[in-house]
């Protein structure tokens, strides 16, 4: 079975307490860092020298989630920095083959996403590229939005797709995560679960990360044994 990984978004948390808020969540797997540009999306939050500081002081490792334009051009400056895993979106990049090698010729997990409306299935003979495919389950740009089951039929696709040619890609699921829909991504074979308003919208957001592993653990147990 998958190991069941649960990554806070920073989106919902207090971005002048940022220090205290990612030891709130000091029990996730890592720390989803959103960063958008105001282009890619129609929203603005944190660049570079913010992500830097938070990887100074963060206690898990960090998952960028880059919503940015030109994903070729400053991608690889992220991955400089030293992050766990680096996700650009495959809308953004020229030559995903390339950057994906770049970032992880550069230390780091390579991480590509599609927005909701994106089909899977151009990319699936660049997966072995990958170390995680980013499904999201929102049209990026804000936290709080509802989780779209029309995404569901994309997920399992690249699950079986996955499965199928024996690479160990992990399918990153983002947006309306909580501990109702991730059920539903779990099961269309998601195991890296972002939720950012079910985490920090609690009022104790570890005990909040618990269980989303325990149902999505226990989704994903029963979607082995099927
Ligand atoms: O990439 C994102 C939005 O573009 C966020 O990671 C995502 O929306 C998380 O927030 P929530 O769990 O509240 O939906
Ligand atoms: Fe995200």
């Amino acid at each position: 079975m998958t190991q069941c990984c649960i990554n806070p978004s920073i989106l919902s948390a207090d971005f002048v307490n940022l220090e205290g808020e990612l030891h709130r969540i000091s029990n996730a797997d890592a720390v989803h860092v959103d960063v958008m540009d105001n282009h890619f999306v129609p929203n603005l939050t944190l660049g570079l020298p913010v992500v830097q500081r938070i990887q100074a002081v963060s206690p898990v490792p960090l998952d960028a989630h880059l919503m940015i334009a030109e994903a070729d051009r400053w991608a690889p400056g992220f991955a400089d920095a030293g992050l766990a895993s680096v996700t650009f979106h495959a809308e953004a990049s020229i030559a995903p083959i390339k950057l994906a090698r770049e970032l992880r010729s550069r230390g780091s997990k390579a991480g590509m996403a599609l927005r909701p409306a994106t089909p899977v299935e151009p990319y699936l003979d660049m997966l072995s590229e990958l170390d995680m495919l980013l499904i999201m389950t929102v049209e990026p740009g804000f936290g709080g939005q509802a989780f779209l089951d029309v995404t569901l039929p994309k997920i399992r696709r690249a699950r079986a797709a996955i499965d199928g040619s024996g690479i160990g890609v992990a399918i990153q699921v983002d947006g309306g995560i909580t501990e109702e829909t991730i059920t539903r991504a779990a099961e269309a074979g998601a195991n890296i679960f972002v939720a950012g308003s079910a985490v920090y919208g609690a009022d104790d957001p570890a005990a909040a990360i618990d269980r989303l592993r325990n149902e999505g653990t226990r989704s994903l147990r029963q979607a082995s044994a099927e």
